[in-house]
């Protein structure tokens, strides 16, 4: 039996129909129309791609958006000065400074530095100490992608065994700490788990965000789980080259109960929880009722 495939893309096209709806209500409304800013240091190219479709997609919501594309010299103070305008700018509701920065940058100084109220990566220390013990926070897009589709999947997460594979800061703590919230039964494993395959293979839930192409495979699933694959990697193929996961997908779908296949599962789905995570902020800047649905 083959999985079913998650498809990421008509999920993520949903969720930004919610947050369209919500952002012509507060212009109707409240006459406020949320704001963006996104700055780029650099000119990585993959960066540059992820900063257009973000922006075209702010656009295509109803949203304003700001972008800063700064030269890869830019000094850390200059960064930091935009960071501090930016903060006090009314018309911008949220913050995103795409990662990595050049060498010469502190990155844990241009988190620390933003807002925390316009921090809608949620990698802001009080973001992250805020979902750590349950309170309101904003929350990592990624993860909060990826509890929005395991919802979807199995209504209640609660007593289930998952396990998350990687331990970013990005993706796989704060993915375990929502996880976590639902009630589920979490495990990180990571690079120096003991016996990965058979931890892996008690999963009801399996989320894979190591960054190694492909290194998951079927026989680390157990039959009928939910595999969730955060995994973005650009490997050869031929004379060109293309997009795999974490996830050896071939073999995982005739394993797997569910799975998101990449592209096109959790990659869109980061991008419409960075638009919702952007009018929640924007909601609760104003002391306005937050939309439904677009949080954890
Ligand atoms: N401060 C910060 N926040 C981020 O959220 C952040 C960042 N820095 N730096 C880079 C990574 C990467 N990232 C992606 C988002 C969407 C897709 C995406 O939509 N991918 C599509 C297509 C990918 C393609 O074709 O290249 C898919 O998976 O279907 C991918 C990657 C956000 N990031």
């Amino acid at each position: 039996m083959s999985a079913k495939i998650i498809d990421g893309k008509a999920f993520a096209a949903n969720v930004r129909g919610k947050v369209a709806d919500h952002v012509a209500h507060l212009k109707e409304v409240n006459g406020i129309t949320p704001g963006l800013a996104v700055v780029l240091v650099g000119e990585d190219p993959a960066s540059q791609v992820y900063v257009r479709n973000k922006g075209k997609q702010t656009v295509e919501v109803g949203m304003n958006s700001i972008e800063h594309k700064l030269d890869a010299s830019t000094s850390e103070a200059d960064l930091l000065a935009l960071i501090d305008q930016l903060n006090n700018d009314p018309e911008v509701h949220g913050i995103l400074c795409q990662l990595p920065v050049p060498d010469h940058i502190d990155a844990d100084k241009v988190l620390a530095a933003i807002s925390p109220a316009k921090d809608v990566d949620g990698f802001h220390i009080s973001n992250v100490g805020l979902l750590g013990t349950g309170q309101k926070a904003m929350v990592p897009c990624t993860p909060l992608g990826c509890l929005m589709m395991l919802r979807e999947e199995h209504g209640s997460l609660s007593g289930l065994n998952a396990v998350v594979v990687g331990r970013s800061n990005i993706v796989g703590k704060p993915m375990a700490q929502l996880l976590l919230r639902d009630s589920a039964t979490v495990t990180i494993a990571h690079s120096r788990t003991k016996d990965i395959e058979e931890v892996c293979r008690r999963a009801d839930i399996l989320v894979a965000a190591v960054g190694r192409p492909e290194m998951i495979t079927g026989d680390w699933v157990k039959p009928g789980a939910t595999v969730i694959d955060v995994g973005i990697n650009r490997i050869p193929n031929g004379e060109k080259t293309k997009l795999v996961g974490d996830v050896h997908f071939d073999s995982a779908v005739e394993v797997a109960g569910a799975i998101t296949p990449v592209p096109g599962g959790v990659g869109p789905m980061t991008i419409a929880c960075l638009l919702a995570n952007t009018v929640t902020a924007c909601c609760r800047a104003h002391g306005l009722e937050e939309p439904e649905g677009l949080t954890a």
